[in-house]
This record gives C-alpha cells, sequence and structure tokens, in this order.
C-alpha cells in the first residue's frame, strides 16, 4: 500500500481544501494518506515518505508563501530526488505564473511531477476538485 504525505498552506482555506480533495482520491487508491500544515511537520519527516503532494497558493508576488511554506520547501527541494512529486495550489490576483515557477524549480533539480500542476482560480470548483482527486489518485497509484 502506497503511503501518500500531504503538505500544504493556506490562508483563507482554498489550498486546503484541494488538499482534502488529494487525500480522498489518494485514500480511494488504496492509499494511506498523512495530511499535514506545514507548520506542523519537518521537511525531514516529509522526506521519509516516497509519494509527496505540496499544496501552496500564489503568494508575495508569484512565489509561495514566504515566512512557513517556503522555508519548508527548501530544505526539502534537495531530499525529493527519486520521490513522486505533485504540486497544486491557488492564486486570484495575476494569471497562474507562481506554479509555473515552482514547478520549473523542481525541474532545475531533475525532478520530474508526476502529471501536470492542479491549480484553482480562487476557491476550487467542482470540476477542479475532481482534477484535484485524479492528481490523489496518480500519486498513489505511481
Ligand atoms: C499576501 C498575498 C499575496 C498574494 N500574491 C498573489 C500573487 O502573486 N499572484 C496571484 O495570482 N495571487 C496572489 N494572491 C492571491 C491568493 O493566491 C489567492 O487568494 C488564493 O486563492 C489564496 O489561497 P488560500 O485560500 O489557500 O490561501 C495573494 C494573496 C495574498 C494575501
Amino acid at each position: 500500500m502506497a503511503k501518500v504525505a500531504i503538505v500544504y498552506w493556506t490562508g483563507s482555506g482554498n489550498t486546503e481544501a484541494m488538499a482534502h480533495a488529494v487525500e480522498e482520491g489518494a485514500q480511494n487508491a488504496g492509499a494511506e494518506v498523512a495530511l499535514n500544515f506545514v507548520s506542523d511537520v519537518t521537511a525531514d519527516e516529509i522526506a521519509s515518505f516516497d509519494h509527496i503532494a505540496l499544496g501552496c497558493p500564489a503568494s508575495g508576488n508569484e512565489q509561495l508563501e514566504e515566512y512557513e511554506f517556503e522555508p519548508f520547501f527548501e530544505e526539502l527541494l534537495p531530499q525529493l530526488q527519486n520521490k513522486k512529486v505533485a504540486i497544486f495550489g491557488s492564486y486570484s490576483w495575476n494569471q497562474g505564473d507562481w506554479m509555473q515557477i515552482w514547478k520549473q524549480r523542481l525541474n532545475d533539480e531533475g525532478i520530474e511531477t508526476i502529471a501536470e500542476p492542479v491549480v484553482a482560480y480562487g476557491y476550487p470548483e467542482d470540476d477542479i476538485l475532481e482534477e484535484c482527486k485524479k492528481l490523489g489518485e496518480t500519486l498513489a497509484n505511481a
């Protein structure tokens, strides 16, 4: 049985709703899932999982949230080699560039996400929640 870790940051609940849908999808695929707000776990703890989903909204200027998520991600990034990784998050001011920048940071380290990132404009509509579930399922089966 796959063990999936989901780690997210959220300010107003949008990315959190996506995280719960990813969790549901992974559980439906038979995985054991650990869902955590980012400040409740360490990068080292998460690096012990082989299947990892990360969720963070656009923050700053097309950046990851800088006080909790960015330091966590920076520490985790070198430990993501050979892991199955998925990313998701919400935005609402611009065009979603933060997600492409985030994905590129992974690619620059030689890490390919297991599927295209899932993004929501504001609160995730039903179709986006379905995509999140699929992401969780794909991650569990990766
Ligand atoms: C301080 C701050 C910075 C933000 N920066 C961006 C940004 O650079 N680009 C963007 O599209 N949205 C930006 N947003 C909008 C959030 O990404 C958007 O409201 C998102 O849905 C919040 O998700 P959450 O409920 O998971 O926190 C910003 C919001 C805040 C509060």
